[in-house]
């Protein structure tokens, strides 16, 4: 069936954010004591949301233990007011991202994102880019009762889209996002230049591996036009 509506991914998909979550996450480090790590480390702890990146950061301590319940509190706290002072700074659109954007327009798609990153954060940053106009949902990591890759934000942005899964296609950078599209029965493409927490998209269940969300755009013209002969 035809997509009448295309989803996106923010972090490693629409955005480079790493560059802002890796300085926030050695500035809360530092504040519990800890050295800062590499940012192509700290790339691959996001995309299960905030709560498991700071989880992750903190757990790459001298003794390898498990962060406690007061020392993940305070961490998640440290990152969340760091993080809102760096968000954006360094963040980049990757190329493709506004002409992929339009041409997915052009063609009448109705355009979500889908994004682990927490509500404070996503709305200023798509603003920041001049992106907001372009989507007609955004649902966050505290928007729904789960984050990806749990199917639930998905179908929650379907039905504020006013579509179905059915209807859907999914474009994301990692195992949450196929895993979350495959559970909500969403064709689904991967970007490869993304986190996917440190490891090969090529390994992963996609239905295609496309360069760039302009890319994606033509691949859905394509198989569209291959559909209608
Ligand atoms: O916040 C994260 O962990 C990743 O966010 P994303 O879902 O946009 O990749």
């Amino acid at each position: 069936m035809a997509p009448n509506a295309v989803l996106f991914d923010l972090d490693g998909t629409l955005m480079d954010t790493l560059p802002d979550l890796a300085d926030a996450t050695n500035a809360m480090r530092a504040d519990m004591g800890l050295r800062a790590l590499p940012q192509d480390l700290i790339g691959t702890y996001v995309g299960k949301g905030t709560p498991v990146l700071v989880q992750r950061a903190l757990a790459n301590n001298p003794s390898g233990t498990v962060p406690g319940e007061d020392a993940f509190k305070q961490g998640l706290a440290s990152f969340l007011d760091h993080y809102q002072r760096l968000n954006g700074r360094r963040a980049q659109l990757y190329p493709g991202v506004r002409e992929g954007l339009a041409a997915f327009r052009e063609a009448g798609l109705k355009l979500a994102v889908v994004t682990n990153k927490p509500t404070a954060f996503t709305p200023p940053l798509l603003a920041q880019f001049g992106l907001s106009e372009y989507f007609g949902a955004i649902v966050c990591g505290d928007t729904c009762e789960c984050k990806k890759p749990d199917p639930l934000p998905l179908q929650h942005a379907c039905s504020l889209l006013g579509t179905t899964p059915a209807h859907a296609l999914f474009v994301g950078d990692s195992v949450n996002d196929v895993q979350a599209a495959r559970a909500a029965g969403m064709p689904v493409l991967a970007v490869p230049y993304g986190y996917n927490e440190g490891k090969d998209v090529r390994n992963l269940e996609v239905d295609d591996i496309v360069a760039s969300i302009a890319d994606a755009a033509k691949w859905l013209a394509r198989q569209s036009q291959i559909s209608r002969q």
